[in-house]
């Protein structure tokens, strides 16, 4: 049994490493309005990120970077108001975490007007200052490494990042770095599967992956993608769980089961 679940009492930072500790998934999926958050906590997911994603999959940009605080402060309170039980992570979006400064008085907005529980941050290096910084004022954090998306024009592409050994290692080294930094929880995007299952190894935080295996200690999908209608090419890791299936409910349901089980992902949605 997950904690809390049986309860409906709300998620904690403390619970996600206990969650690790006990070998227990974490079922994170991302959400942008209150409708779909009500059935997204209904159905005992413990982590409702609001990504900007949503820069893609509602307001129909080819990237994540036009994005503005605005946003994610306004889709985070819609989510918020959905919301029981499942912790409330929002992205900071591309620029607004630039210097310490910046991070804090953003998160101050997420936190305090829109009411997440924990911002996420892409990248490591000078962000571990960011995370740092923080850290120091109470803001629990999420970082994100291997395919960053706001980093889409230094990549050059959406590309699986951690290929080959010099990459695994700068990975490994900045997995450690975001933990060292004090970041609560890391998200690792498109990464080999034998990589992200040493990181998680490694890592006292928990990771949760999305196009990196099955061995991270819990999954995230773009809830859009889950319920089979991403736009344009589909990414590997992506699974439509409505397929078969009659309703969003059992789809969200389904998902939650196959994270919890480990038959979600299988290696054909790996790499
Ligand atoms: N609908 C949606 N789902 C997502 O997961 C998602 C977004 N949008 N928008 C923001 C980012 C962008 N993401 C992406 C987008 C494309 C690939 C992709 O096409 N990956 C290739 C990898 C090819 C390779 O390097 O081998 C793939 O075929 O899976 C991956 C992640 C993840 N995020
Ligand atoms: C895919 C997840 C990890 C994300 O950052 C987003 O939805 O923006
Ligand atoms: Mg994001």
């Amino acid at each position: 049994m997950q904690a809390n679940a049986a309860t409906g009492a709300p998620v904690t930072v403390p619970d996600l490493r206990e969650r690790k500790r006990r070998g227990e998934k974490i079922v994170t999926i991302t959400c942008y309005d209150a409708s779909f958050a009500q059935r997204v906590d209904e159905a005992g997911v413990d982590v409702v990120l609001v990504g900007d994603s949503l820069g893609m999959v509602v307001q129909g940009h080819s990237s994540t970077l036009p994005v503005g605080v605005d946003d994610m402060v306004y889709h985070t309170r819609l989510v918020a108001r959905g919301l029981r039980r499942a912790l409330l992570v929002a992205d900071l979006p591309f620029m607004s975490y630039r210097n310490a400064d910046v991070a804090l008085t953003n998160s101050a907005r997420l936190l305090g007007e829109a009411g997440a529980a924990m911002v996420k941050l892409e990248g490591a290096g000078w962000v571990c200052e960011v995370i740092d910084a923080l850290k120091r004022h109470e803001v629990p954090v999420c970082a994100h490494l291997g395919l960053t998306p706001q980093s889409v024009h230094a990549f050059g592409g959406y590309r699986v990042q951690g290929r080959g050994d010099a990459a695994a290692a700068r990975l490994k080294a900045d997995a450690k770095a975001v933990q060292d930094a004090g970041a609560d929880l890391l998200v690792l995007e498109c990464v080999p599967a034998t990589l992200a299952a040493e990181i998680t190894r490694e890592l006292s935080i928990p990771t949760i992956g999305i196009g990196a295996g099955v061995d991270c200690d819990g999954q995230v999908l773009v809830l859009y993608d889950l319920l089979g209608i991403t736009v344009g090419k589909r990414p590997r890791f992506v699974k439509d769980f409505l397929h078969g299936r009659g309703s969003v409910a059992a789809a969200i349901a389904a998902y939650a089961e196959d994270v919890r089980s480990g038959a979600f992902p299988t290696s054909e949605h790996s790499y």
